[in-house]
C-alpha cells in the first residue's frame, strides 16, 4: 500500500490514538513526545503532514516552540487535535490559525481526520512540487521562481530566444534583467559564443566609446596599444548593454549604424570593421519618456525595441517570494551555519509583507546578513533586518513607546540567552508565564 509519513506530536498524558488505524488507513505514524524528538524525526523524514495533540497545559509551550520543529524545507501542512472547550481559547485559536492547515475536534471520528489529513498532504505536495519545478527552470537559465509573472518571463525567453533579433528589456534595478539576457543568450542558437556585459551606466562617459567600439594604439594619450573593444569581444555572441538609457547622445548613433549595417570603427581607426553579434539591451528607467524629452534617439529606441521583455518586480511575485528565501538559504548556507535550519513564521511573514524596493538583490542581500547574524535554529526579523520599526514622524502615544520598548528589551534578552526563556525571564526579573504572555503579546517567538 502507498505509505505516507505522519508526524504525531502528542505530549504525554494527551489522550492517545489508535497507531493501527493510523496504519490500516496508509499512514507511516511516526510518535514525538518532546519538541526535541520532533526536531529530529524533522531532520530524518520528509513529512508533508504533521498532527499536533493540543491537550489542555501543553499547548502553551507548544505554542513557543512550534517554530523550531517546522522542517526546514517548510512543506508539512498541520492539523490540530484539540477539545470543542479549547477552541473558546483566542490564542490556541490564533495558533491555529497561523500555524495549522485544519482542526480537529476530539474525539476523533477517523474517517473525518483522514479527509482533512489526505487534503493536508495534497496541499503540502502541491506547494513542494512547485518548489522542485523552480529549480528544474533554474537549471536551465538559473532563474527561480514559480509565480504567473514568471511563469510568463519563462515563456517569452524561450521564444525571444529563437529569433535572432534586438532585444530591450526592462524593469526595476535587481529584477533580473541582466540574468535574463543570459537565459536568452544561453538558449539562442549564440549559446556557444560569448556573453559580453556592460553596464552603460557606470562608466565615465570618456571611457564609453572606447569601452563598446575599442582604439587603435595612439588614438588617445593613453592609448599605448591597440585594444578591442567589448562589442568586437561578442563577437559570434550577444553583447549586453545595461543601463542603456546612460550612453551618451553623441555614442548612440554609432550604436544605431552597428545596429543597422553591423559595423563601427574603433576610436582612432579609419577602417570600417563589420561583426555579428546579437544585441540585447536594459533599462530601468522610461526610454519612451526619455525619447519624449529628447534625451534618446527615436530611430535608434525603434531598433532596440524589436522584441520587448518587462521583469516583474519581486512585489508582484508574491509567490515567488518564499521560494526565493528558501534558495538563496540552500545556496549561502555551508557547514559552518548548518546549526541553522530556516525561517520562524514570523520571519516568513516579514518577508511577504516587506515592500522589496531593491527586488531580488535586496533579498538576496538580506538572507546573506541573516546567515551570519542569526544565532538561534531559526533566522528571525531581527536577523533579516526587518523588525518592526515605529515610525519616527508619527506621534506616538505613551503606551505604545511603552510596549515597543519592553518588546524591544526582551527580543534582546532573548538573544542574549540564546532563546533560553528561563533564563531571560530571571534577567528581565519577570517570571516565566509572565514573559510567555508577553511574548505572545507582541508575537516573539524563541
Ligand atoms: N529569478 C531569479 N532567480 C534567481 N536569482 C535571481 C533572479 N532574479 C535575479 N536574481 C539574482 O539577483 C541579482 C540581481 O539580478 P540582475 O543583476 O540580473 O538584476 P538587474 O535587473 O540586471 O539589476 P540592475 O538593473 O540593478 O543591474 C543577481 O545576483 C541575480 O543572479
Amino acid at each position: 500500500m502507498y505509505v505516507r509519513k505522519l508526524l504525531y506530536l502528542q505530549p504525554e498524558n494527551s489522550s492517545q490514538v489508535y497507531q493501527d488505524a493510523f496504519e490500516t488507513a496508509g499512514w507511516e505514524i511516526h510518535i514525538a513526545t518532546e519538541i526535541s524528538h520532533a526536531q529530529q524525526l524533522c531532520e530524518e523524514h520528509k513529512f508533508r503532514v504533521g498532527l499536533m495533540n493540543l491537550t489542555p497545559g501543553t499547548e502553551k509551550s507548544l505554542e513557543q516552540s512550534i517554530d523550531k520543529f517546522i522542517p526546514p524545507s517548510g512543506h508539512t501542512e498541520w492539523v490540530a487535535l484539540l477539545s470543542a472547550e479549547q477552541m473558546r481559547d483566542e490564542a490556541i485559536r490564533h495558533l491555529i490559525t497561523s500555524y495549522c492547515y485544519d482542526y480537529h475536534t476530539l474525539p476523533v471520528d477517523y474517517p473525518r481526520l483522514f479527509t482533512t489529513m489526505g487534503h493536508a498532504y495534497g496541499m503540502a505536495s502541491m506547494a513542494y512540487q512547485q518548489t522542485n519545478q523552480s529549480i528544474q527552470e533554474l537549471e536551465t537559465n538559473q532563474m527561480v521562481g514559480v509565480s504567473p509573472a514568471m511563469q510568463r518571463v519563462y515563456r517569452s525567453i524561450r521564444k525571444i530566444a529563437n529569433v535572432d533579433m534586438p532585444v530591450l528589456i526592462n524593469g526595476k534595478s535587481g529584477t533580473g534583467k541582466e540574468l535574463a539576457a543570459l537565459a536568452i543568450h544561453e538558449r539562442s542558437m549564440r549559446a556557444n559564443g560569448p556573453f559580453v556585459a556592460v553596464n552603460c551606466g557606470a562608466l565615465p562617459s570618456e571611457l564609453i566609446q572606447s569601452e563598446l567600439f575599442g582604439h587603435e594604439k595612439g588614438a588617445f594619450t593613453n592609448a599605448i596599444k591597440q585594444k578591442l573593444g567589448q562589442i568586437e569581444l561578442a563577437a559570434g555572441g550577444t553583447i549586453f548593454l545595461d543601463e542603456i538609457g546612460d550612453l551618451p547622445f553623441n555614442l548612440q548613433v554609432n550604436l544605431l549604424r552597428f545596429l543597422q549595417e553591423g559595423t563601427f570603427k574603433r576610436v582612432g581607426g579609419t577602417q570600417e570593421l563589420t561583426i555579428d553579434a546579437r544585441v540585447i539591451t536594459a533599462t530601468h528607467v522610461d526610454l519612451e519618456k526619455a525619447v519624449s524629452e529628447g534625451r534618446f534617439r527615436e530611430d535608434l529606441y525603434y531598433r532596440l525595441n524589436v522584441l520587448h521583455l518587462r521583469m516583474p518586480s519581486l512585489a508582484e511575485r508574491e509567490n515567488d517570494i518564499e521560494v526565493l528565501a528558501k534558495y538563496f538559504f540552500d545556496k549561502f548556507s555551508d557547514q559552518t551555519t548548518a546549526r541553522i535550519k530556516g525561517f520562524s513564521q514570523e520571519a516568513l511573514r516579514r518577508l511577504h509583507h516587506h515592500a522589496w524596493p531593491g527586488n531580488v538583490r535586496e533579498l538576496i542581500n538580506r538572507i546573506r546578513r541573516a546567515i551570519v547574524m542569526a544565532e538561534g535554529r531559526l533566522i528571525t526579523p531581527v536577523d533579516l533586518g526587518l523588525e518592526r520599526r515605529l515610525s519616527s514622524r508619527r506621534v506616538i502615544t505613551l503606551a505604545e513607546a511603552r510596549a515597543h520598548a519592553e518588546k524591544e528589551a526582551i527580543l534582546r534578552s532573548l538573544r542574549q540567552a540564546k532563546g533560553n526563556v528561563s533564563q531571560t525571564a530571571t534577567q528581565l526579573g519577570v517570571s516565566r508565564p509572565t514573559l510567555y504572555r508577553l511574548m505572545e503579546k507582541y508575537s516573539i517567538s524563541t
